[in-house]
């Protein structure tokens, strides 16, 4: 393609609301333009992309028996009415109602639409099982879209729903698509890694995460060297062994605090370490209040709550919330004397012995509490974030984090769907069962970013070979001279027969051209300038920055040696 025909609208500034390097970079080398807030178009260089990009993950969808189709973007209310979703998703579901009045949904996710499609097709367990996908976009209505491609509110998802006459059979649907996953990230040269998520609200009982590693992801991964364990740090289990020494046990002590609020103002008064301090917490739960106990050092986690009481409906009481129900400040609570309220611990608090707790009285904390004597734990649980160091849950060593990009989900749902929307298949003794599903999604524009955030420098991408937007970039530095633009020319000709090739035609100065070309990022280049007289053209790897000067009747063997070492 000739530049001069092309639609590149290259910055030489970055707009200063762009928040990370590929959110810069695609607005930079010209390949998205926003419209509203988390919501953009694809321009050429990126659409391009998206095609090899898409085409990576159709090929290992149908390698394992994957069938495309294409859903409506437009979800009519009565089927998340079905499946009861509809009330449950606030103001991220976006919604609108057509001509006559009547609700819908702008697709976020399909499990309501691919499961009412399926129902009324497939009755027999002879017709299962089946995985049907689809590429489309998404709209979710993010109350902070940030990082450019990597949170909008409208992009490209490939979400995939497998359904099955049994457990085994999810099973190795669900072992295919991990790999599948696992084969089109390592083909769009993306480093990450499968991780051990939460399966939040959408139920479910098991599911990976496939993480890109990149400092701007907003996931923190917990993972050893020792093995290929990795966690989302939402789920990775903290394992408690109980501390043998515990110290003497002495009588509770009511104290006065003046002026402390946190659990490291205690620890200082107290002259303590912060791990010698027991924070306690409200917490809503459903429609009820429940006070959690966790050491100083240490955070809740609120995904592991979420995940033991099996409602997402956890959120921390509110100060107001707190004075009512306590009669003190979030600063000063404690477990003693409190009968209203069920109190949880994480297991580590099962450690220590005469703990410091606030005294459920503003400014007053008790001293030597013990649990048993002075107050109950109605159950101790693993309610805490891991730290990093701390034995992994598989036991093969210390974990380290690392951020992570989500770029990809497998779940294995169930029957959450098949139930609650009569989606029954009859077996073979003729018996009407719920089908058993699976669901799997990849962020496809998402990967895109991600790709950027692996692969640049400070000048601009460096496109893998695998979905680079052109193999070649072909530059004429000044095309006015005759014998360079005829050379550029011909060479654009020649190699377009076996490459695609991005032919810089246009009557910039050289210093423009060279820039726009590291930007966009085309991992090889053949700059046509003042030697083309003599038949020699100047050849540029983009990721290395090694350029050689070769003489055009050696230039073809030169390429085709050089595009096979590129990754
Ligand atoms: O989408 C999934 C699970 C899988 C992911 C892979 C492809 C199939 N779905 C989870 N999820 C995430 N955000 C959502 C946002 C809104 Cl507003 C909603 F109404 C529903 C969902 C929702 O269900
Ligand atoms: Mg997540
Ligand atoms: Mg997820």
């Amino acid at each position: 393609m000739k530049q001069s025909k092309m639609f590149i609208p290259t910055l030489r500034e970055v707009p200063n609301d762009a928040d990370s390097k590929s959110h810069q970079l695609l607005l930079k080398a010209g390949m998205i333009k926003q419209i509203a807030s988390g919501i953009y178009s694809y321009l050429p260089i990126s659409k391009r992309v998206l095609n090899k990009i898409e085409a990576i993950v159709r090929e290992e969808m149908e390698a394992i028996d994957g069938i495309e189709i294409l859903m409506p973007a437009l979800q009519p209310a009565e089927l998340w009415q079905e499946s009861g979703r509809w009330p449950s998703y606030g103001a991220e579901l976006m919604r609108m109602t057509d001509r006559h009045g009547r609700e819908f949904a702008l697709g976020p996710t399909h499990e309501e639409i691919i499961t009412s499609l399926v129902r009324d097709e497939l009755k027999s367990y002879k017709k299962l099982p089946v995985t049907l996908f689809q590429i489309q976009n998404k709209f979710r209505d993010e109350k902070r879209p940030r990082f450019g491609l990597l949170r909008g509110r409208e992009f490209i998802m490939k979400d995939a729903y497998s359904f099955h006459a049994s457990e085994e059979s999810l099973d190795a649907t669900y072992q295919d698509m991990y790999r599948a996953y696992s084969n089109i990230f390592t083909r769009v040269n993306l480093k990450f890694r499968p991780v051990i998520a939460d399966s939040g609200a959408i139920g479910g009982s098991h599911t990976h995460e496939f993480m890109a590693l990149a400092e701007i992801g907003e996931d923190t991964i917990a993972y050893t060297d020792g093995s290929d364990y990795a966690a989302n740090i939402e789920k990775a289990e903290v394992i408690y062994k109980p501390n043998p020494e515990h110290t003497a046990v002495q009588s509770l002590e009511k104290i006065h605090t003046p002026g402390v609020k946190t659990a490291q103002q205690l620890a200082d008064l107290l002259g303590r370490r912060l791990d010698e301090i027991v924070k306690s917490m409200i917490v809503k739960v459903d429609d009820r209040y429940v006070m959690f106990l966790i050491r100083g050092h240490h955070e809740l986690n609120d995904i592991k709550v979420k995940s033991y009481f099996g409602t997402e409906f956890v959120e921390m009481a509110t100060e107001a919330e707190i004075e009512g129900i306590m009669g003190a400040k979030p600063g000063s609570l404690g477990p003693v004397g409190v009968d209203k309220i069920e109190i949880y611990a994480d297991n580590s608090v099962q450690d220590l012995n005469n703990l410091a707790v606030g005294a459920n009285e503003t400014e007053y904390h008790y001293i030597n509490a013990n649990i048993g004597r002075d107050f109950n734990v109605k159950e101790f649980d693993d309610f805490r974030f891991i730290l990093e160091g701390e034995q992994s849950a598989d036991g093969s060593g210390p974990v380290k984090f690392a951020e992570g990009i989500e770029v990809g989900q497998v779940f294995k749902l169930g029957t959450k769907y098949s139930e609650s929307m009569k989606a029954t298949f009859l077996d073979e003794q003729g018996k009407a069962r719920p089908m058993i599903m699976g669901c799997y999604g990849i962020g496809v524009s998402r990967t895109l970013s991600a790709v950027i955030e692996q692969h640049h420098d400070d000048r601009g991408i460096i496109w893998p070979k695998s979905i680079t937007p052109y193999d070649i970039h072909v530059i004429s530095v000044n095309p006015k001279q005759d014998v360079q633009r005829e050379l550029a020319d011909e060479l654009y000709e020649t190699f377009k027969q076996d490459y695609d090739v991005l032919y810089d035609d246009r009557s910039e100065r050289a210093g423009v051209k060279f820039n726009d070309a590291d930007l966009i990022g085309v991992p090889l280049r053949i700059v046509v300038g003042k030697n083309a007289a003599e038949g020699m053209v100047e050849v540029k790897l983009r990721k290395s920055g090694e350029s050689f000067d070769v003489k055009v009747d050696e230039l073809k063997a030169t390429i085709d040696s050089l595009y096979g070492t590129l990754d």
